[in-house]
Order: structure tokens, then C-alpha cells, then sequence
């Protein structure tokens, strides 16, 4: 059946049973695909009835689906002509993991950033309204994306304005780790408390058997009717909020959701249906472990085995264990993560340390400035964040952390290009979005061991700090003393030399070194420096190279403009070193698709062939000896 499914038109030819039937055809197609290309699993396979029924009941794309995350779209993606692209899925050029504009009509939002759907759709709600169109616009959010503050702003304007608007709450009790939060206990209670539906059905049928009278009768019914509605209806707290509530749903029984959906339709206003579906559903290594299979690896559909990362440690665990370890020693240290323990690495911390511990949820704006105000209080806050999410947090870093000079360390993970999740999780931005902010240090190991030394001068530094390191493995260097103090803005010469420095800024120093090489199998002989900080620079150094008649390329995973290399060149022109040429190369003004990262940095020119090829092109002009 799933071979006759090339648009939604032919899931709406579809009679119940055969509903059924598609959805285990569905599931076999995500987990064997799946289990060859990774991705997003179990949150897909606990959408597979409700994107079904959305595409039975609305009528895409002149209706609106607008995914939140976006990582549970790979069944929408199916169902609108692209299943035989799966194979390419999150690869060079292939299919993205997120809904893509330029995919098809049916993507009418992207994503990849949690809890921008419902402000989306009210965008969409608004313009509709004023075209005097008449689709539906609907969004679909998780429990976990319901965390993120964004969604509340929007609901608060749904409410207020009134106008037609669904959001269908996926609810299946999971962010990536179970999820947090007062919202997530209130969910729980409406998901699990029978009694209220039982109760409510009741007295709903007595209330219909009063017998219409006028005056105080009719009143007094419906003041009863009211502030029983108050105790029994489960989504008070939505209905109080200005939307209809209908649930809770069984997000994997065609005929509830269906029956709620066209309720919906029918419905004046902002709706909230609230369905429960199970994360991983149908493949019981993913119903078990729907963390591991949020997003996975390649893994053997048997046994459900992950396929282990062979190599040295990823610099997620280096931070893991290194600030654990601190942690022993330091009783300041407290650790923050929003909604991302496993990501991050802070399982074990939280283990070790369950009362220095917070998850927050899907809330990098307050966990930024939560680990401001625990700063102000003389402990030592750690927020353990991927560098593209910190984005979400920048005005709380400026305005809170920074301004007010306080004692917060950001581990940034995933900085740099990350592969597989594509432009809207590269850590391309956080150099330079952080570098012009008054009071902040910046700095990037060029190894796993050296992750360890910064880690911990960032625990001694007073001030902000934020330690960026990539996604992925070390390289394989042996891990010493934890306790190494760096001099702050101080670089590590690797090799000396002679006419042109490269200047490696944290990852790039193995490329670099490489780049070396090369250059010396030509007869070259480049400097060699581990850059360490971008901020502040090693003025010391930087002066010597104008001095003795350097130039200079700068090398570094972040966006060229405002990052690392721009610092060295408005150095130089400050200083007046206008001779020294400064190459710099990075991440250019565009958007990093997916792929792997080596395919990435073929792609922007961040090889070391294209390191060597660059400062190849110094030499000649190098000058003379100072
Ligand atoms: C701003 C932001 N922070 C963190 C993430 C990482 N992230 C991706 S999915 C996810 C959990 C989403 O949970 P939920 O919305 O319930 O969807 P489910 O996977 O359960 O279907 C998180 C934290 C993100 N995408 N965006
Ligand atoms: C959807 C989302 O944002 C996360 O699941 C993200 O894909 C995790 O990235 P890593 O795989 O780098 O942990
Ligand atoms: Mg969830």
C-alpha cells in the first residue's frame, strides 16, 4: 500500500482498515531505512497515525501543518512524495531532516529550533485572515517544545486575538530524556486521571437532563455547569487561557483523532488538542530506550544494537567526566542543561550530584540567566549548551551575564559544523555573536586533553567564560592532569618559522598542523600557533608577527565575519601593522546544508589542503626580515 502513496489525495481514498495497514507499512519503512541512514526514529514513529489523520482531515498545503522541531516530519515527508528519498536522508544534497521550503509545498515552515510553531501558525493565522482566506492553519507541537518559552508567548496572543487556530500537543511524556517541568506534571495529571473524563461525561449527561427552565434555574445550571467545568475539564488551564481544549486523544486511534480534528474544524477560535502518543511506537527498542532513539546512529533492527563510535573519546564525554570531576573538588560548581542531559554529557554529573543538577527544559533563555543569578551568589554556574541553541539565550548573555561581569561558564558543545542536522544546528555564529560582548572570554581546546585544562581555568576565571568544543571524537591525544591553569588570552606556538603564521583557532589545529606539512615539503616553513582564545587575543604575539614581518591566516569553524580572524585584522589596522597581510578563513556568509562535516568543509574550504593553498599564496609577497 505505501507504494500507492505519492500525495495525501491517496491517503484520503483510504478507509480506516486500510489506515491501519498503511501505518505498519510506514513503521517497517522508518525502521529499516532508518537503521541504515540514523535519524530521528522514535519521535517519528509516534506520529505515525496522528500525520496520517492530519493529512486525511486538512488539506495540505492550502491548510497549514507546521511542525515544531521538525524532526518528527520524516512521516509527512512520506506521505508528500518523498519517500524515495529516504535513502539520502540528512546527506550531502540529499534529503533534510527538517522540513525544507525548497523540499515541497507541503513544508511550509521550516524548523529544527524547538517552539517556534506556534508563533509560525499565528503568523500564518493573521495573514490568512487578512487575504480573508479561509484555510486552516495547525501546529504540532511536542510536550518537550511546549517548554520553551516562545510557545507561551504565542499562546498568550492566540488567546487574547481569538482567531481560528489549531495546535495539536503531541504529549508522549518525553523530551530527548524524560521530560521536565511544572507544565509536564500538569499534563501528566490530565493524561492519567481517568476520573476527571468519567466525571465530567456524568455530569455533562445530568446537566442535560434539567429540564430548560428560565430565570434562576437556568442560572444556577449554568453557574453549576461552570464551576464544575472548572474542577472537571481536564485542559482548564488551556480553556482559561482562551482556547478550546479536546482531549485527551489517543494519538495512535484514527477515529479520536480524526473526530477530534474535524471538532476542531468546526470550533470558532484558538483549539488545543491534546494528544498522547507513545514515543518509538511499534519498535520496542526504540519504546524502551526512546532517549538512545531520539536520534540514532545506524543499529541492527533485531536487537536494536546502536552501532558503537569506534576511536578516541568524543569531547562530549571529556567535558562530562572532566567537570564531574571538578565538581569533587570545587562545591561551587553547579550544572545547568536545557532539556539536553544526554547531549551535552551531563548524565553522570547529574548522578554524582543530583542537587547541583537542573534540567530546565527547552529554556535556554532562563537557564542563562538562572545561571546568572546563582553567579551573583558566589557559586560557580556551568551552562552545558549545543552552541546553536545558545543563540536563543543571546539577550540574557549581554544583558545579564556579561554587563553584570558575572562568574558563568558556557560549555558550548557542537560548535563548530555538525553534520547530519544541517544549517539550522551548525555552531557557526556563537564566535562571533559572543566576541563583541563587553566582559567576555572566549576560548577552544585544540584537542580532548586541552578541553580539560580550559574546562578547569574556566572554573578558576573570574568572569564570564564560555569553552567551545565540536561535535564528535577527540583526537586521540592521552588525557593528563585535569588541573592545568592556562593563561588567559595566551597562544601556544606549535612550530616556529618563518615569512607566514597560521594562526588555528581550537579544531582547525590539526587541519593546520597538516597544512604544515605540506608547506614544509615544499621548502615553506609557516609558523605554527594554537590560538587558544579569540578573546581576548595575545596581543604579545600578534605585535612579534608584525615585527618580524609576517603574515598572517587565520583559520577557524565559525563565521569569517566577526569571528576569530576578524579580531586579528581589526587588531592590526588598531595598531597601525598595515602591511601585515591577514588571510582568514572560515565559514562564509551562507548556510551550511547537511552532510558529513568533511563534506561541509570541502564544501565552505576548510581543508588542510585549502589552509596550505591559502598561505601558499602569502609567501611570495612575505617581506623581508624586520
Ligand atoms: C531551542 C532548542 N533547544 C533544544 C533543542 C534540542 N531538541 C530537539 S528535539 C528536543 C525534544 C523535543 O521534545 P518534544 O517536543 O516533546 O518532541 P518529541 O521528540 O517528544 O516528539 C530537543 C530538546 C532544539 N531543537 N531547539
Ligand atoms: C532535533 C534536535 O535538535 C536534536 O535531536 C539534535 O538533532 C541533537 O543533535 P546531536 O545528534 O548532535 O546530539
Ligand atoms: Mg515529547
Amino acid at each position: 500500500m505505501l507504494a500507492t502513496i505519492n500525495s495525501p489525495q491517496d491517503v484520503k481514498k483510504l478507509a480506516l482498515p486500510q489506515l491501519s495497514k498503511l501505518a505498519g507499512e510506514i513503521r517497517e519503512f522508518l525502521i529499516k531505512n532508518l537503521s541504515a541512514t540514523g535519524g530521528h526514529l522514535a519521535p517519528n514513529l509516534g506520529v505515525v497515525e496522528l500525520t496520517l489523520a492530519l493529512h486525511y482531515v486538512y488539506n495540505s498545503p492550502e491548510d497549514k501543518l507546521i511542525w515544531d522541531v521538525g524532526h518528527q516530519a520524516y512521516v509527512h515527508k512520506m506521505l508528500t512524495g518523498r519517500m524515495g528519498q529516504f535513502d539520502t536522508l540528512r546527506q550531502y544534497k540529499g534529503l533534510c531532516g527538517y522540513p525544507k521550503r525548497n523540499e515541497s509545498e507541503h513544508d511550509v515552515w521550516e524548523t529544527g529550533h524547538s517552539s517556534t510553531s506556534l508563533s509560525a501558525a499565528m503568523g500564518m493565522a493573521i495573514a490568512r485572515d487578512l487575504k480573508k482566506e479561509k484555510s486552516h492553519v495547525v501546529a504540532i507541537i511536542g510536550d518537550g517544545a511546549l517548554t520553551g518559552g516562545m510557545a507561551f508567548e504565542a499562546m498568550n496572543h492566540m488567546g487574547h486575538d481569538g482567531r481560528n487556530v489549531t495546535v495539536i500537543l503531541n504529549d508522549n511524556e518525553m523530551s530527548i530524556a524524560p521530560n521536565v517541568g511544572a507544565m509536564h506534571n500538569y499534563l501528566s495529571k490530565i493524561r492519567t486521571n481517568d476520573g476527571y473524563k468519567r466525571a465530567k461525561e456524568e455530569v455533562e449527561y445530568l446537566l442535560k437532563r434539567i429540564p430548560a427552565v428560565g430565570g434562576t434555574m437556568a442560572k444556577i445550571a449554568e453557574r453549576l455547569k461552570d464551576g464544575l467545568k472548572y474542577l472537571l475539564v481536564s485542559g482548564i488551564l488551556f480553556e482559561e487561557l482562551g482556547f478550546t481544549y479536546l482531549g485527551p486523544v489517543d494519538g495512535h486511534d484514527f477515529k479520536a483523532l480524526m473526530e477530534a480534528m474535524n471538532q476542531a474544524k468546526q470550533t470558532k477560535g484558538p483549539v488545543l488538542i491534546h494528544v498522547i502518543t507513545k514515543k518509538g511506537k511499534g519498535y520496542a527498542p526504540a519504546e524502551d530506550d526512546s532517549d538512545t532513539f531520539h536520534g540514532v546512529g545506524m543499529y541492527k533492527i533485531e536487537s536494536g544494537e546502536t552501532l558503537k563510535s569506534e576511536g578516541p573519546p568524543s569531547y562530549t564525554s571529556v567535558f562530562g567526566n572532566t567537570i564531574t570531576k571538578l565538581a569533587a573538588d570545587d562545591k561551587r560548581i553547579v550544572a545547568i542543561t536545557a532539556a539536553m542531559p544526554g547531549g551535552t554529557g551531563l548524565k553522570k554529573f547529574a548522578q554524582t550530584f543530583p542537587d547541583r543538577f537542573f534540567d530546565v527544559g527547552i529554556a535556554e533563555q532562563h537557564a542563562t540567566t538562572l545561571a546568572a543569578g546563582i553567579a551573583t551568589q558566589g557559586l560557580k554556574p556551568v551552562f552545558a549548551v549545543y552552541s546553536t541553541f545558545l543563540q536563543r539565550g543571546y539577550d540574557q548573555l549581554v544583558h545579564d551575564v556579561c554587563r553584570q561581569n558575572l562568574n558563568v561558564v558556557f560549555a558550548i558543545d557542537r560548535a563548530g559544523l555538525v553534520g547530519a542536522d544541517g544549517e539550522t544546528h551548525q555552531g557557526v555564529f556563537d564566535i562571533a555573536y559572543m566576541r563583541s560582548i563587553p566582559n567576555m572570554t572566549i576560548m577552544m581546546p585544540k584537542d580532548e586533553n586541552e578541553l580539560q585544562h580550559m574546562l578547569y581555568t574556566a572554573t578558576c576565571y573570574d568572569g564570564p567564560v564560555a569553552v567551545r568544543y565540536p561535535r564528535g571524537n577527540g583526537v586521540g591525544v592521552p588525557l593528563d592532569d585535569v588541573y592545568k591553569q592556562l593563561p588567559i588570552g595566551k597562544a601556544e606556538v606549535l612550530r616556529e618559522g618563518k615569512g607566514v603564521a597560521i594562526l588555528a583557532f581550537g579544531n582547525m589545529v590539526p587541519l593546520a598542523e597538516k597544512a604544515a606539512d605540506m608547506l614544509e615539503a615544499e621548502g615553506h616553513k609557516p609558523m605554527l600557533v594554537n590560538a587558544r582564545f579569540a578573546k581576548p587575543l595575545d596581543e604579545e604575539l600578534l605585535l612579534r608577527l608584525a615585527k618580524e614581518g609576517y603574515h598572517v591566516v587565520t583559520v577557524e569553524e565559525g563565521a569569517v565575519q566577526g569571528g576569530f580572524g576578524s579580531a586579528v585584522l581589526e587588531w592590526y589596522a588598531e595598531h597601525g601593522c598595515h602591511d601585515v597581510v591577514v588571510e582568514l578563513m572560515g565559514i562564509p556568509d551562507f548556510y551550511v546544508e547537511h552532510g558529513s562535516v568533511n563534506e561541509q568543509r570541502q564544501e565552505v574550504g576548510l581543508t588542510a589542503e585549502d589552509i596550505a593553498k591559502k598561505a601558499h599564496t602569502l609567501w611570495p609577497a612575505g617581506r623581508k626580515q624586520a
